[in-house]
Parts: C-alpha cells; sequence; structure tokens
C-alpha cells in the first residue's frame, strides 16, 4: 500500500556479480541497476529504507591488507567493516539520488555510518559462519588454511568453486543510531543505514564502544532496522524470485505464500543453507513474528512485482 514503509536488505549480487572480480565500474553499474529499480518502488508510493551486505567488499579489503602490510598496516576487520560501509553507501546514494532526480522524485538520500552492538561471547567466534571474500576450490581452500591460517567452509556443497573463507558473525543486539534513523526517516529522507550488517561494537566498561573484528549478516541487522523504522513490510533481496525446499534436487519445490509456523518447520528440517538462504529465512520469519506483517523474499528486478503479491516468498505470522 502507498506510504508504506519497506525495510529493504540487498543482496550481494546488487552490488558484485558472482562471476564478475568486482572492479569500481561493475561494481557502480550494479547498484545503478539496483538504483533504478528503488526509483521505481519510490515511484509506486512505498518509503523505502535501504540496507546491503558487504561479504565480498569486505573480504576483498582483507586480502589487500595482508598483501601490503610489508608497505603499510594492515586495518582490523572493524574497520573494513567501516570501509565498506562508506563505499556501498557512497555508490548506492549516488545512483540512487540520480534515479529519484530522473524520475522528479525529491527525496533526499542519506547513507549513515552506523555501529551495531554485539556480544563478545557471542559463539560464533568459536565457530565462525559468515562468508566473505571470493571463492575457492576444494585445493585452494586447503591451501590457504595451510598457508594464511584461514578459516574456510564449503558454502555451495557440490559446487566446484565452493568455498569461502568465514569470519565470525556475532547476533546484532542493536543499532547504537536508531534515533537519528528515525529522525531521518520521518523527515522524508531516503536512508541507507546498517551497511554490511553494521560496523561491530561492543560496549566497554566506561561505557564506550570498541570496534569488533566480526561482519554481522545484514539479514539480521536488517530485522533490527524493520524495528527501528517500524517496517510495514521487510523484504529481503537476493538471486532468486523464490525461496525453495529441496533446494537443487529433483523435488525441489518453489514457495509462495507461508506462514510462520510453515517456515521454522522448514528451517528445522534443514532445508536453507547457513550463510546463506538460512539467515534470510530467519530475518523473515523474526520479522512476521515481531510486527504480524508480512516478510518478502525475491529477486531485484521482481521487487515491485512481490510487493504488489504477484511474485517471491511471502512469510506471515
Ligand atoms: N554482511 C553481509 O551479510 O554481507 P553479504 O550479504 O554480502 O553476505
Amino acid at each position: 500500500m502507498a506510504g508504506e514503509v519497506i525495510v529493504i536488505a540487498l543482496g550481494g549480487n546488487a552490488i558484485k556479480q558472482a562471476h564478475e572480480t568486482g572492479t569500481t565500474e561493475e561494481q557502480f553499474h550494479n547498484v545503478d541497476k539496483t538504483a533504478e529499480q528503488i526509483a521505481k518502488i519510490v515511484e509506486s508510493g512505498y518509503k523505502p529504507v535501504i540496507t546491503h551486505g558487504n561479504g565480498p567488499q569486505a573480504g576483498a579489503l582483507l586480502i589487500q591488507q595482508e598483501e601490503a602490510k610489508a608497505s603499510v598496516p594492515p586495518q582490523s576487520l572493524a574497520v573494513c567493516g567501516a570501509m565498506t560501509q562508506g563505499q556501498i553507501g557512497w555508490m548506492m546514494q549516488n545512483r540512487i539520488a540520480f534515479h529519484l532526480q530522473k524520475a522528479d522524485l525529491t527525496a533526499s538520500v542519506c547513507s549513515l555510518v552506523t555501529q551495531v552492538e554485539v556480544s563478545a561471547d557471542d559463539p560464533d567466534f568459536q565457530n565462525p559462519s559468515k562468508p566473505v571474500g571470493p571463492f575457492y576450490n576444494a585445493d585452494e581452500a586447503v591451501r590457504l588454511e595451510r598457508e594464511k591460517g584461514y578459516r574456510i567452509k564449503e558454502v555451495k556443497p557440490g559446487v566446484h568453486k565452493g568455498w569461502r573463507r568465514v569470519v565470525p558473525s556475532p547476533e546484532p543486539i542493536s543499532i547504537l543510531e536508531r534515533g537519528i534513523i528515525q529522525d531521518l526517516v520521518r523527515n522524508g529522507a531516503l536512508v541507507i543505514a546498517s551497511g554490511g550488517g553494521g560496523i561491530p561494537v561492543k560496549k566497554e566498561n566506561d561505557g564506550s564502544y570498541s570496534g569488533v573484528d566480526a561482519v554481522i549478516d545484514k539479514d539480521r541487522a536488517g530485522f533490527c532496522l524493520a524495528q527501528v523504522v517500524s517496517a510495514d513490510i521487510l523484504m529481503i533481496l537476493t538471486d532468486v524470485e523464490k525461496v525453495c525446499i529441496n533446494f537443487n534436487k529433483p523435488n525441489q519445490q518453489e514457495l509462495g505464500k507461508i506462514t510462520v509456523t510453515e517456515a521454522k518447520a522448514y528451517m528445522a528440517e534443514g532445508h536453507f543453507l547457513a550463510g546463506s538462504m538460512g539467515p534470510k529465512v530467519e530475518a523473515a520469519v523474526r520479522f512476521a513474528s515481531w510486527s504480524g506483517k508480512e516478510a518478502i523474499i525475491t529477486s531485484l528486478d521482481k521487487a515491485l512485482d512481490a510487493i504488489e503479491g504477484k511474485t517471491g516468498t511471502h512469510i506471515r505470522a
């Protein structure tokens, strides 16, 4: 319905396609296509609040820190997270503003450096789950574990290049800049916030916050953002039009409209991969349970159709 606030969590393919190396030009091109879709959503009367992933970019920056450490001091993963938030936030802000202007729409676009509190005791520090950076084959994975001490996991079983470095991904507890996000949205700005899941920080005894070397899942942080802005819809955009059960098997089945209870049952049966569709369905279930409203998972090009109920996977309480 026009006027509704939609938190849109953009997946990696909105910024970098799997087959690309991730040049500035490639990323700007993808962000431009994404911005065009977001402008259409604004034109239809909805109020998007945007968040985005940073897995490929944070992993690439980590590699750059390691490769250049003989000449410049390597920066921490928390700093890499902040850098990716600035980078992608700028690209989004730049292209969304352009497409709004082209459509004679006047909203101010603002990307906000956003910190998200996590617990230093989160179990993910013991068993990291967040894939970052490029994909490797099994041989490369073994070599990188041995030579560089990376933690590597298979994230696409059965696929030649199905291995990725993983880093800790603690649960987001709260968004520190929630007040200013609410003010900006209330004043009509199109806000990009909590990018890359937010810069992970932990509270110190003196009340200050310090950076934590981790990458928060942007879908889980997207749910926190949806709570902050009292969203009417949480929409998670990825590379598939609908969520599937029995994915890549002969009995694969697309999901249309499902309840939270059904989604939880599919999760318990192990249909959704950790670090992939798992956190998306989990965030959608959390939102639908918390709000009593609808969460949608679909692809970028189907976003508007999905909002209008024509496609996508819709999860409701
Ligand atoms: N931070 C995050 O969830 O990034 P991706 O969506 O790129 O994995």
